[in-house]
């Protein structure tokens, strides 16, 4: 019934106004799933390739649409291998990792579909977990993702003690506003960056005081836990050359980063701390999560890129205790579940995560309930950010 008859991919645009993948996939029994490949800006050196997306697709007509027919899409892993054997690279630079991943997610749906049973359902099976991910939503950002504002890419809160994802989406919500009261009351004039976080032109340390005042006065509100974090996306911060992390004029060497971050950690209690050092520096990673990682989340993103081997070499490393998860960095569903599989193994945390480039595509939502993620890291407001949460609210409603 799941048997493949069709697969059509079409060219459309993502929230920065650039082009993407769509992939609609038909089976023989009249199932539908439609999926898009969000796009990063602050990339990983080691993340699967994204082509043009015109290219892409040409290259996906080709090599992968004939050898997806007859595929079943309820056999996820035979449809994953289907996109592999028609790239034959490690690294989807054939076909593109656009084109496979929206491939990979539209079969899903297109599984789901007939089989009656909704998205997370069918990904998580009859014996998934039955928590629901604490999201953490952006509300102040710089970095690739804005200019002038914050070195720091992203400041996350995290409603670690909210009673529901409805209200920890809602309390996201009402920080991202208590952060715009916050900047309006300090003369600081916020366009949005490509997340939706207010891009103020502030120094990292007044965003500190700025994300800690709003984020006290909604939990003075709300009366639950609300923390924060950081995606501190330092290998865009790291000058290979200078051999420092570079802020402005000021520069930090390995052991200075870690001794800032270190200190930041304690000083704001922080939950959550993303990408803290270069992506090729495990060692600076264990070192960090050693002195940290009893208290807060350390997680690697461009650091491991959502890639098995290279979550291998951390766990060996002990170079972090969680893993942020992009489907699209590696290329398939499939990939990225087996990167959750070994990150649960061995205890690491897993953040289910968005692109800053993205779509209406909610896949992600089902995802982090399907894996039983701990977080899952998609923005607060915005399209195609609500998009996902709203999904969340959606799936909560329906999960109980
Ligand atoms: C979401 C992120 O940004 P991008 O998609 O630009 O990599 C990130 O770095 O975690
Ligand atoms: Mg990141």
């Amino acid at each position: 019934m799941t048997r493949i008859t069709g697969v059509s991919l079409r060219r459309v645009l993502d929230s920065r106004g650039n082009s993407t993948v769509e992939a609609d996939v038909l089976t023989e029994s009249g199932g539908f799933g439609r999926g898009a490949a969000p796009s990063g800006a602050s990339t990983g050196e080691y993340e699967a390739i994204e082509l043009p997306a015109s290219e892409s697709i040409a290259k996906a007509r080709e090599h992968a649409v004939p050898r997806l027919e007859g595929v079943y899409a309820g056999d996820q892993r035979a449809v994953d291998n289907a996109l592999r054997a028609a790239d034959g690279t490690d690294d989807f630079s054939a076909i593109g990792a656009n084109s496979a991943v929206a491939i990979s997610m539209a079969a899903a749906k297109a599984a789901a579909d007939v089989l009656g049973a909704p998205l997370y359902q069918h990904l998580g099976g009859a014996f998934r977990g039955e928590n629901f991910p604490v999201p953490l939503g952006n509300v102040v950002g710089g970095g690739e993702h804005a200019k002038e504002a914050t070195h720091i890419q992203e400041f996350l809160a995290a409603p670690v003690g909210a009673p529901s994802v409805s209200e920890a989406v809602f309390a996201n919500a009402a920080v991202h506003a208590a952060v715009a009261d916050v900047l309006d009351e300090r003369g600081v004039p916020a366009a949005k960056g490509d997340e939706g976080a207010w891009a103020p032109p502030i120094s990292d340390a007044e965003a500190f005081e700025v994300v800690d005042e709003a984020v006290d006065r909604v939990e003075a509100e709300v009366g639950f836990e609300i923390r924060f974090g950081l995606d501190m996306a330092a290998a865009e911060l790291y000058d290979d050359d200078r051999e420092a992390y570079v802020y402005g004029d000021e520069t930090k060497s390995a052991d200075e980063q870690i001794e800032y971050v270190a200190g930041l950690v304690d000083e704001y209690d922080l939950a959550y701390v993303e990408d803290p050092l270069d992506e090729n520096d495990y060692e600076a990673f264990a070192e960090l999560t050693d002195r940290v990682g009893d208290r807060t989340l350390i997680c690697g993103d461009d650091l491991f890129v959502t890639n098995v081997e290279r979550l291998e070499d951390g766990i060996e490393a002990g170079a972090a205790n969680s893993i942020l998860i992009k489907p699209n960095q590696i290329g398939t569903l499939s990939d990225a579940f087996d990167a959750v599989e070994l990150a649960a193994r061995n205890g690491y945390e897993t953040v289910i995560s968005h692109r800053s480039g993205e779509t209406e595509d909610t896949t992600i939502a089902h995802l982090a309930v399907a894996t039983d993620a701990g977080y899952i890291k998609t923005g607060t407001v915005g399209g195609e950010r609500t998009a996902k949460l709203n999904e969340l609210v959606r799936i909560a409603d329906d999960a109980v």
